[in-house]
């Protein structure tokens, strides 16, 4: 269990985590999402006891961490920079934690585990050669796997995919969590990558300008962002977004050329400016700006749901599937479907998509530096 209350951290001018509050339960996969500067780094650090905190606390396991050396944390953390021995083999980086005094254990069982954790890792057949005749992925798997040999209490993994090519990416992915250590350990892991996020992680919290903006399961994630930011964090294609306001009876594009109905029910949001994690407005008047989310994966070219009708822009074969840019009005929106349904498409084709109301989502328009905010119906 990993608690952070209130954490602060600056470097002069720069604020890193800005009272930021995180609880990674027991057990747990934790991903924490977020863009390059958001203080990813910085809060694993703040945990591994590398920094200290300007304010705030840090709890492992129920105990403030104040005062607790690094190394007596009992956690162990993977960084994107790895230190490995350069001219040891793999087996040696790997033996290298449990030949250490608090985590010794018999050359045995040291074998088993390198041996269960290198096969996971697509790394056994290297475990002769000297890193410094591996390639990036191999070194990184191998700073991967010296984290999980020993038993920690948490493990602090920060990007330890980064370096690998994308179908070996995907495979490690899939085989992680499959790590018998990484099952029963509480991982906090740092990413940029929303799909990685959304494969790997029991919760995702999403963090921005050192403030976690949303904790959540992927389904709550995806199916209630917090606000547009988050919207388009998750899903590719990303979701579409378009600008227009409140009617009496739903929705209406800026152009005035879609209509969509809203769930029924209107009223402002009473704050404008919220803290992080407030609960989002429930109502809008009519008139309110808004802007109307569709996932491309919501919108079909046939089947049941509100009928819109537009042009081809372009479309692009992904696979099985086609994904179509079609303009509406002055907008365009992009959607995914079976390759069937778009089979003869061109450019200016007439064409009708359909949207089912349930799946739309309203959020308040964006305003510069503040993204607006989910409004639930
Ligand atoms: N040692 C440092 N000295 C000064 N500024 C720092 C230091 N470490 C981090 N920062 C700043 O703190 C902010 C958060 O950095 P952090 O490394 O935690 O972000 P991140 O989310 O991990 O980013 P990335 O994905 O690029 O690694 C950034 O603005 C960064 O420039």
């Amino acid at each position: 269990m990993i608690g952070l209350r209130g954490v602060r951290k600056t470097y002069g001018k720069v604020t890193a985590l800005d009272d930021l509050e995180l609880d990674v339960r027991e057990g747990e996969f934790f991903c924490l999402l977020g863009p390059s500067g958001a203080g990813k780094t910085t809060t694993l650090k703040t945990v591994a006891g590398l920094e200290l905190p300007d304010s705030g606390t840090v709890e492992i396991d129920g105990t403030d961490m104040r005062g607790v050396e690094p190394y007596d944390r009992g956690v162990a953390m993977c960084f994107e920079s790895y230190a490995l021995y350069p001219h040891r083999s793999v087996y040696d980086n790997l033996a290298s934690p449990l030949r250490s005094p608090r985590y010794r254990v018999p050359p045995e069982r040291a074998r088993e585990r390198i041996g269960e954790v290198a096969e996971l890792l697509g790394i056994s057949g290297l475990l002769d050669r000297p890193i410094s005749q591996l390639s990036n992925g191999q070194r990184q798997r191998t700073a991967l796997g010296r984290v999980l040999v020993r038993p920690a209490r948490a493990f602090l993994l920060d990007e330890p995919l980064s370096h690998l090519d994308a179908k070996l990416r995907q495979q490690m992915r899939a085989e992680l969590k499959a790590i018998g250590a990484v099952r029963r350990t509480t991982t906090l892991y740092v990413t940029h990558d929303s799909v990685e996020a959304l494969a790997l992680g029991d919760r995702i919290g999403v963090i921005r300008d050192g403030r976690i903006v949303q904790t959540g399961t992927r389904e709550e994630i995806w199916y209630q962002p917090y606000d547009t930011e988050v919207a388009r964090a998750f899903g590719r294609p990303r979701i579409n977004l378009l600008p227009g306001t409140v009617t009496g009876g739903g929705f209406r594009s800026v152009d005035g050329k879609v209509e969509l109905p809203l769930p029924a029910g209107a009223a402002l949001p009473a704050q404008t400016n919220p803290p992080a994690q407030t609960s989002p407005p429930a109502r809008v008047k009519e008139g309110t700006d808004v802007l109307v989310g569709i996932r491309p994966r919501d919108l079909a070219l046939r089947g049941p749901g509100h009928d819109l009708t537009g042009t081809v822009y372009v479309s692009e074969v992904l696979g099985r599937s086609v994904e179509v840019t079609v303009r509406l009005g002055e907008q365009h929106v992009s959607l995914v479907a079976p390759r069937a349904d778009a089979a003869g498409l061109r450019p200016d084709d007439p064409v009708r998509v359909t949207v089912r109301p349930e799946s739309l989502l309203l959020f308040e328009a964006d305003r510069p530096q503040c993204p607006g905010r989910r409004i639930t119906p």
